[in-house]
């Protein structure tokens, strides 16, 4: 059986997520005890062949726009809230699969999978966009100096249910109640979200394997 990653395309940075995926699929196969494939989803029957899904950055408000006027936002809810399914929302995506949002939510009728409350653009306009490199050895394994990207993002500013969603990364920036700015977490074993984009890490596929190898795998043989 091959376990098939899909990369939601209907607006975004779509593509970069793919050729993280395939150069995972490619130099890290021997690591991982399952084929794999990784395609572009645009609509239904391709979403029903998907046993994970990324959904890329761009923007939300569009993301959830051609969702609804194509008929698939009913679909995207059911596969999201599907435990057997697993789920990468970055930046955009972080937005889209959120419960709340605390600014800019008229035009976004969100996936409400995340029980969390989201800001965007918490970091200002294009302009304030930056890459960074950060340790996340706390959560990856050995992974102290990864770049990481942030345009227009996101940040949690409450999770909703301690009990199911995880903190996984805090900047030391800190918000208006003087906490960190949380920019990476994950909801049960199957879900998780980042503000930033390891997609534009152009050649560190070490996101993208770790993504593979702690939720996609391991959510599959959950319910082998
Ligand atoms: N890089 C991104 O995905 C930006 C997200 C965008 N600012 C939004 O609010 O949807």
């Amino acid at each position: 059986m091959t376990i098939v990653i899909g990369v939601l395309a209907l607006q975004g940075a779509f593509i970069e997520h793919v050729r993280h995926v395939e150069r995972c699929i490619v130099e890290n196969k021997d690591q991982y005890n399952e084929k794999l494939s990784v395609i572009t989803v645009r609509d239904k029957d391709q979403l029903a062949g998907c046993n994970a899904l990324v959904i890329p950055g761009g923007e939300s408000t569009s993301m959830s726009l051609i969702a609804q006027r194509t008929g698939f936002y009913s679909d995207l809810y059911n596969f999201v809230h599907d435990p057997k399914k697993t789920i990468w929302g970055t930046c955009a995506g972080l937005i889209f699969l959120s419960q709340q949002l605390s600014n800019e939510a008229k035009l976004v009728k969100t996936l409400d999978l995340l029980k969390v409350k989201v800001k965007r653009n918490a970091f200002g306009r294009q302009a304030q966009s930056f890459t960074q490199t950060y340790d996340f050895s706390s959560f990856i394994p050995n992974c102290n100096d990864f770049p990481a990207t942030f345009i227009r993002a996101p940040v949690i500013e409450k999770i909703l249910d301690p009990e199911e969603v995880q903190v996984l990364c805090k900047l030391e920036e800190k918000d208006n109640s003087g906490q960190g700015l949380i920019v990476a977490a994950k909801q049960n074993d199957n879900i998780l979200v980042t503000s930033f984009h390891p997609e534009l890490a152009e050649t560190d596929i070490r996101f993208h394997d770790w993504f593979i190898k702690e939720f996609v795998l391991k959510n599959f043989n959950r319910y082998k």
